[in-house]
């Protein structure tokens, strides 16, 4: 009997059948997914931008500008307001949602366009309070130089874009930071640097200082000297710190980037990443400096939300962080106080700072200065006459409270016979002048908090 007689040859037959069948489909299955990653590697480009990468903001900002794109938009409103508390500016910022998108693409000479995927993805937040986010943009291309060409060119019509919206020969840009990353808070007209009332070629003095250090990397080459420069702003509170480095930074078409040394988020490595990660052509400013080390482990002691903190900058981190070698080319970093007997000498040596300057309550010139802003037509009897009634009430007062007086007299005259009202030295009190004026745009201190 053969095997087929007790039916084992059906059973053997069917199972090799079977067996060939699965193995075909193994083979086939194989086969395809070779021939899938083959034609993944050579004929598909891909590009993938976290929300690290300061091209996030760019490639968003140029998704939300194609029309062809898609209808499914995040918001993001941003508003200026005026100092009575008004929003004067809004701006709907429209972003893709995430999830998947197609762009279709044609460059001249193609028939038909090409789409291309974008997805958008976004995770759980992580310490820092900011979500993971990607981009990834994926197209079919004829080979791999030609899609790796297709994607920079994306690239870089969005870095253009975004580079023409932040046209920096009208326009400051503030920078601050969000986590461990930066993002834009602001685009603000640039303050004329003739704007800042400082002794006589005092801002002149500053500016020439800072042209001398850009576009001088060759000279701090051959002299082996860091490339970078360090500033410190100290004294009064309201006596043009934070309004000179605003001015300078639109001199200099560059940007400001903001650090605030009380926030209780900052430690040691977001610190440094933040450095070493600033926006180009910027002016870093840390905020009241003295801030970096109040005893913030008292603060956040006990807070759950602050759980697993470091609590803040340590000394030893903020002079790694200044001193850093890593991306301290060209940085020009710019810190203030208002007590500067409260910082480490360490800290404040040239090599961390180069160039210092006192800001003290108004000067006579500066008032007479201040005065002849305000009322460029009146003669300079005037703004003597002002100094003088000022000064007769033995007023010590601040620019910034002198400004105030200003903004409620647009009168030189009710200017001069007013001045009784500057005598008090609380620098809360508002002036009732009957003629007040809004200021024209937010000052940077708003961005920390301080007005
Ligand atoms: N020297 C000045 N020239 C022109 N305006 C000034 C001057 N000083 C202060 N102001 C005005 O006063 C306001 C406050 O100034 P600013 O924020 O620059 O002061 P600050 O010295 O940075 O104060 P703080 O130490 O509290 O941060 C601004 O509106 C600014 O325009």
């Amino acid at each position: 009997m053969g095997l087929e007689g007790v039916g084992m040859g059906d059973g053997f037959g069917l199972g090799l059948g079977a067996a060939a069948v699965a193995l075909i489909g193994r083979l086939g299955n194989r086969g395809l997914s070779m021939m899938n990653t083959y034609i993944t590697r050579n004929y598909t480009a891909k590009l993938e931008i976290t929300n690290s990468d300061i091209a996030y903001e760019w490639m968003l900002g140029h998704l939300a500008s194609r029309r062809d794109f898609t209808a499914h938009y995040q918001i993001g409103t941003s508003f200026k307001k005026t100092q009575a508390g008004a929003i004067k500016k809004l701006d709907f910022n429209l972003q893709p949602t995430a999830g998947t998108h197609y762009l279709w693409e044609k460059k001249p000479g193609e028939w038909i366009p090409r789409p291309i995927k974008v997805e958008r993805t976004r995770s759980q937040p992580t310490a820092s309070n900011v979500p993971f986010e990607t981009i990834i943009l994926e197209t079919f291309c004829s080979n791999k130089t030609e899609g790796r060409e297709r994607m920079l060119e994306i690239l870089e019509t969005a870095r253009a874009e975004a580079f023409a919206k932040m046209d920096t020969s009208m326009t400051t840009q503030i920078y601050g930071t969000n986590g461990q990353e930066w993002s834009l808070l602001s685009t603000q007209s640039k303050r004329p640097l003739s704007s800042i009332i400082l002794d006589p070629m005092e801002c002149e003095r500053i500016l020439k200082d800072l042209k001398s250090f850009v576009g001088n990397k060759a000279w701090y080459d051959g002299m082996g000297i860091p490339y970078r420069r360090g500033y410190l702003f100290y004294g009064t509170p309201g006596s043009g710190k934070t309004a000179l480095i605003t001015a300078l930074a639109g001199e200099l078409k560059y940007s400001i980037a903001l650090i605030n040394m009380a926030d209780h988020m900052m430690d040691d490595s977001r610190f440094l990443h933040l450095l070493n990660k600033a926006p180009p052509d910027t002016i870093i400013v840390l905020e009241d400096i003295d801030c970096a080390f109040q005893d913030r482990a008292k603060l956040i002691e006990g807070d759950k939300r602050f759980a697993g903190m470091s609590g803040g900058v340590t000394h030893s981190g903020l002079l790694n962080a200044i001193d850093g070698v890593t991306n301290s080319d060209g940085r020009i970093l710019v810190m203030t106080t208002n007590y500067i007997e409260r910082l480490d000498s360490a800290l404040i040596r040239p090599g961390r700072v180069d160039f210092a300057r006192e800001f003290k309550n108004a000067s006579d010139a500066q008032i007479c200065g201040m005065f002849l802003r305000f009322f460029p037509d009146s003669p300079d009897t005037h703004a003597w006459n002002f100094l003088t009634g000022v000064r007769s009430h033995n007023a010590d007062i601040s620019m910034a409270r002198l400004q105030a007086y200003m903004m409620s007299h647009r009168d030189p005259v009710k200017a001069m016979e007013n001045t009784a009202k500057l005598a008090s030295n609380t620098s809360s009190t508002a002036f009732d002048g009957s003629d007040p004026v809004a200021p024209p745009e937010l000052e940077l201190s708003h961005f920390l908090g301080k007005s």
